[in-house]
């Protein structure tokens, strides 16, 4: 279904009734990250959406469209329009960081907060300053280059080397979802929403009173020293770090992760 909000038509795939949970992909992917879900979660509303320039959702051609604020803001009209005050809130990656600032910046809208491999931006201006610079060359890549180059060399980030041991059917698969995107949206995607551009939220983790639930992979260290101090930050948080995964632990770890966030949406009333 589609949905108009704040002058940008956004795509969601809703399934399910029940406890609200709104779900937010990462970088290059889309709202049907979470389809195989669908069986692990009947007590829950799965409501997936695709991102600002990714999937079905359009790509606005001004960058400044997608700044996390901006797009804190659309998931708020999003719920209004589903006449849900409080949802559940789970992000991976890129869609951590948005489910985050929307946490920090509408507080009252969220009412558990999930975190797979994420974090809450670059701590110091010099580290966004280098990291913009580094995206706007990788966006200008996109936009010279093409999507599927983009892409050849993404899939082969140290990042996600443990995914080259799943089947091919399931790295087809990813490959696909990455390769469903136009240039302009994965370009300005990183130009309004990328690690660099976002503020830090590391000083206002304390103001987060929800029970927040952070998730990474044995062997993505980077991430997990990263959900480490966000842990020791967190008024209210519980760490889980999965065996034999990465980066993209839902991806490596089904099974295992459904388990997780079905056992942390189930514990008491919030
Ligand atoms: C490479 C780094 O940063 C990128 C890695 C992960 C984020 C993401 O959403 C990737 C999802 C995927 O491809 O499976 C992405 C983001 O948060 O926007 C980062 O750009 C890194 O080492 O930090």
């Amino acid at each position: 279904m589609s949905v108009m909000v704040n002058g940008v038509r956004y795509h969601v795939e809703q399934y399910g009734e029940g406890e609200p949970l709104l779900l937010l992909h990462g970088f290059t992917g889309s709202a049907d990250t979470w389809r195989p879900f669908v069986p692990f979660w009947p007590d829950f509303r799965m409501m997936a959406v695709d991102l600002l320039g990714h999937g079905r959702t359009e790509a606005p051609k001004n960058a400044e469209r997608y700044r996390i604020e901006h797009a804190a803001t659309d998931l708020a009209a999003l719920l209004d329009e589903w006449g849900v005050e409080q949802a559940n809130v789970l992000g991976y990656s890129m869609g951590g960081r948005l489910a985050l600032a929307f946490a920090v910046l509408h507080p009252h809208r969220v009412r558990r907060l999930l975190l797979e491999s994420s974090s809450p931006g670059l701590k110091t201006e010099e580290e966004r300053r280098a990291r913009r610079e580094a995206d706007e060359v990788l966006a200008r890549k996109i936009e010279t280059e093409g999507v599927r180059s983009f892409v050849d060399d993404w899939e082969k980030l140290p990042l996600f080397a443990t995914q080259q041991a799943l089947p091919e059917p399931t790295r087809a698969a990813i490959r696909r979802e990455r390769l469903r995107h136009t240039a302009t949206g994965l370009a300005n995607s990183l130009r309004g929403m990328g690690t660099g551009v976002q503020p830090s939220f590391w000083e206002r983790l304390g103001e987060l009173a929800m029970p927040v639930l952070l998730v990474c992979g044995e062997r993505d260290e980077k991430f997990c020293r990263i959900a480490a101090q966000m842990h020791e930050r967190l008024p209210n948080s519980e760490l889980v770090c999965v065996k034999e995964a990465g980066h993209a632990i839902h991806v490596e770890q089904p099974g295992i992760f459904a388990k997780i966030v079905s056992e942390f949406m189930t514990k008491g009333e919030v």
